[in-house]
């Protein structure tokens, strides 16, 4: 590290240094990188032509740092808090890097009456640039703070660039109020003024340069949020009074690994907390080819442990948010990589279903479009206690489905097992069950899925159907493909001996399926249910990738015969699935029986 005074504004700043040559400047004043040059020597980080370098006003590009609160987000009036706009001292430094220190000044503590010692370490590695934050609570009372890492990213032009990320994502546009949106397109691009606040987004975001065709991957920790910023044309102009070129917004544009609307940080007294951003370069064609791999093999192709288990009874709201969290807080530590998402197909009749399911999908970074963000749940709920909700709506239905879950897999979460519990809408279960393949490498995987059933009595005509879950298991051994396994619902406990019904009904007791509740059965015995096989044998033929050409073809009445087959076939030959029935809709065979 050289310490050097600028000569230009007489301010000190410190010149780290990586083995191949890429650069870091960092000022003493807000411990504010200024410069971040890759190692090809170009600059990756915009600073105003209009910048003012005259402590204590901010200056305007790199990466200003937003603390203790980022935008209004906080007690102060100060729009993202003072740490930007104070001295910081070099506690310690390498030749790539260098350690900073705040303490709050006496004017400072009495705004904001919280005795703290903010840390920023900075290490420029070869077309990389980390920043860690630390902050430590050295008050006697609670320190609640939120903040910011306001990255000013150079591009070659506005409209050649994009964020990529954040699909799925809920955000508030501080431009146009408080309601959560979700983001729909894949890419935010810009073409007006953009101020939004990312919620709980996944680790790793990237800011793409098609200009220049290359794209800075952000990784971030500890930081949920991110801000995707770009004054565009109006607001230039009024901050070209300032500190600001009224064509600058062309050129750059903020991303900003934040903690903000996703809750402040509290730290204890003597407590400290630890935040982290890296940039690293790549060329936009790498990440093209990335892309095309699901987000998961990336995690465990770099070797992160395979852990699994996050299952829990999922009733209310607060839970899905929990376990969601829980699931972020094991990922972004490298310790799990795992999909949870729970057995709540009954639930996608109502809109609390699937508020929570998206929700899920959303908060697990996964790329579904209909996925509605974690932030509506609240709103669901509500409409949730409005639902009569004929079969799901009460206290109970949670522990009652995981009961069943664990009933049809004997769940193992040993070291070395993968044990996912999965109920997703069911046209998403072949992606799913895909990606699952594909990064588990030789992990046991262990899958439980509810499938959508509908309960009919036998006598009605109309439109009495009831949401039911149906437990289908699947698991995969090293070497071989999924394959379902028992005991499931599907199985022993059904056979089809109603007369007169359609064939492709399962006189399935349905009373079964309400052991365990603490609510009186709700269905009478002796009422038949008729499952979506469409939807089991999408599963079991597109994700298994059975060869149709070995498909068995009978009709309902055949059925107890078919299973017996099944269970042959099962003892002899390991992994067989069963699946599928008559449904003029969607011109299938009646029933298929195929061997894997
Ligand atoms: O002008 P400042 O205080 O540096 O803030 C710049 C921008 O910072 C972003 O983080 C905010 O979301 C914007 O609303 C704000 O305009």
């Amino acid at each position: 590290m050289t310490e050097v005074t600028d000569p230009s504004n007489g301010l000190k700043k410190l010149v780290l240094k990586s083995a191949q040559g890429s650069t870091a400047e960092v000022y003493l004043h807000g411990a504010h990188v200024t410069s971040w040059k890759s190692n090809s020597g170009e600059e990756q980080l915009f600073v105003s032509k209009k910048a003012v370098f005259r402590p204590p006003k901010a200056i305007r590009g790199g990466i200003p740092i937003c603390f203790p609160q980022f935008g209004h987000l906080g007690p102060l009036e100060q729009q993202h808090g003072f740490a930007r706009n104070s001295p910081f001292e070099v506690e310690a430094a390498t030749s790539a890097s260098a350690t900073l220190v705040l303490r709050p000044s006496a004017e400072q503590l009495e705004l904001f009456p919280h005795s703290f010692e903010l840390r920023v370490k900075v290490t420029v590695g070869d077309d990389e640039l980390q920043q860690e934050l630390t902050v430590q609570n050295t008050g006697a009372d609670p320190l609640p703070f939120t903040t910011a890492l306001h990255t000013y990213f150079a591009i070659t032009s506005i409209d050649k660039a994009y964020v990529a990320g954040l699909q799925g994502v809920p955000y508030i546009d501080t431009l146009k109020g408080r309601d959560v949106l979700t983001q729909q397109q894949e890419q935010v691009r810009f073409q007006q003024e953009v101020d939004c606040i990312y919620i709980n987004t996944p680790s790793e975001l990237k800011v793409v340069d098609e200009g220049r065709q290359e794209v800075v991957v952000i990784r971030k920790e500890a930081l949920p949020d991110a801000i995707v910023w770009n004054p565009w044309v109006a607001k230039s102009k009024a901050m070209s009074s300032g500190d600001f070129g009224y064509d600058e917004f062309e050129s750059m544009l903020c991303v900003e690994a934040a903690v903000a609307a996703s809750g402040a940080v509290t730290l204890a007294p003597g407590e400290s907390w630890a935040g982290k951003q890296t940039l690293r370069l790549a060329k936009l064609e790498q990440l093209k080819r990335n892309s095309a791999r699901p987000v998961m093999t990336t995690l465990a192709e770099e070797g992160h442990q395979r852990k699994a288990v996050i299952s829990s009874t999922l009733n209310e709201a607060a839970s899905v948010a929990r376990i969601s969290a829980e699931y972020m807080r094991l990922r972004e530590a490298g310790r799990c990589v795992c999909a949870i998402v729970v057995g709540v197909a009954p639930l996608m009749r109502t809109e609390f279903g699937k508020h929570l399911i998206f929700g899920i999908l959303a908060a697990t970074g996964r790329d579904f479009a209909l996925a509605d963000a974690i932030m509506n749940l609240g709103r669901a709920r509500s409409k949730l206690a409005a639902d009569d909700g004929s079969c799901i709506s009460k206290e109970g239905d949670g522990q009652w489905m995981h009961k069943h879950l664990l009933a049809a897999l004997p769940l193992d979460d040993s070291a070395g097992t993968l044990t996912l519990e999965v109920a997703v809408h069911n046209e998403n279960v072949p992606e799913l069950l895909d990606e699952l393949a594909l990064w588990t490498g030789d992990a046991r995987v262990q899958v439980a899925i509810g499938l959508k059933g509908l309960l009919k009595p036998l006598d009605a005509t109309g439109h009495s159907e009831a949401p039911e879950m149906i437990i289908v298991g699947l698991e995969r051994v090293p070497g071989k493909p999924f394959a379902v396994h028992g005991p499931t619902s599907f199985g022993a406990n059904s056979s089809c001996t109603a007369p007169g019904l359609p064939e492709y009904k399962l006189s399935l007791d349905a009373h079964m399926f309400y052991q365990g509740t603490s609510d009186e059965p709700r269905v009478p015995p002796g009422t038949y249910m008729s499952i979506d096989l469409f939807q089991l044998r999408q599963i079991l033929f597109c994700c298994l990738k059975l060869d149709p050409s070995e498909d068995y073809h009978v009709d309902g009445s055949q059925l107890p015969q078919v299973l017996q087959e099944v269970k042959q076939f099962r003892r002899t030959h390991g992994y067989k699935c069963v699946g599928a029935r008559h449904s003029p809709r969607h011109q299938l065979p009646r029933l298929v029986l195929g061997t894997a």
